[in-house]
């Protein structure tokens, strides 16, 4: 089960948005909440809230998004990134409005339509992930432009020099470096230290990082880091948060 395959489901299960966007929300910049993060002495680590994963399988069974966001928040995340794809990942749109905590809130899936973006904005999200590979520069261009007519900026998720050159050419100023091969699903944080320094942008690490000395790795070459399973395994995901955010090897 690679990202195609994933994809590919995710187009197979769609059904087309028709709600209201209920207009007026304005959404938090994840940027700004790296910057403050660095700036009070924090490493920025984006939290994700993760139930399960095709590599991992049932991850943490989670009764009650409200408090594990709020302790995310507590224990200094920058941002929440919630897995809303259902099938693979065990998430729920309804889980982005019960993860607003006065942090930003990712939408992390494998989105692909348009009118998902209004969607995004309708259900709660801050910004939305798109990734690269997924779409042609015009139509990667489309979606940013889309997305920042809601106040969203996109995370725009590479892999290659060329998911990068497309993501340039449409617009993307939020990237995200994702270590995980889109292909055999491994785990490669060298990817990080090649393609960060190509980036001319705010740089999210994502995927594998699980401990303070990776995580350090990782922030010497981006701005942030994205961890999910390292949180969703640990007995207390707030406290393992916390050693991440303020434990510096
Ligand atoms: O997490 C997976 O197993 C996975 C498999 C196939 C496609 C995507 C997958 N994960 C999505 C993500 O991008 C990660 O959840 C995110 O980067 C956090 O990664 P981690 O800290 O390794 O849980």
């Amino acid at each position: 089960m690679n990202f195609t395959d994933i994809l590919q489901a995710c187009k197979r299960d769609y059904v087309p948005f028709e709600g209201d966007a209920r207009p007026g929300r304005r959404p938090l910049s994840l940027a700004d909440f790296i910057d403050r993060a660095a700036k009070d002495g924090r490493w920025p680590v984006i939290a994700e809230i993760k139930p399960a994963s095709p590599t991992a399988g049932r991850l943490r069974r989670i009764d009650d998004i409200e408090p594990l966001a709020r302790s995310f928040k507590e224990n200094g995340a920058c941002g929440i990134s919630v897995l809303t794809e259902p099938r693979f990942f065990g998430g729920s749109v309804e889980s982005l409005e019960k993860a607003r905590c006065g942090l930003p809130v990712l939408r992390k899936d494998f989105l692909f339509h348009p009118a998902q973006i209004k969607e995004s904005y309708a259900l709660g999200a801050d910004s939305l992930l798109l990734i690269s590979s997924f779409f042609s520069t015009d139509s990667l261009a489309g979606m940013i432009a889309g997305s920042r007519s809601y106040g969203m900026e996109p995370l725009v998720e590479v892999h290659s020099e060329g998911d990068i050159e497309r993501a340039e050419s449409a617009g993307a100023s939020l990237y995200a470096v994702n270590n995980r091969d889109k292909d055999t699903l491994e785990v490669d944080l060298g990817r990080t230290a090649r393609l960060a320094p190509l980036i001319d942008g705010t740089v999210v690490s994502a995927s594998g990082i699980e401990t303070a000395g990776q995580l350090a790795e990782a922030l010497s070459y981006c701005d942030a880091a994205l961890i999910g399973g390292a949180l969703m395994r640990a007995p207390d995901p707030g406290e393992a948060l916390r050693s991440l955010v303020y434990g510096r090897p």
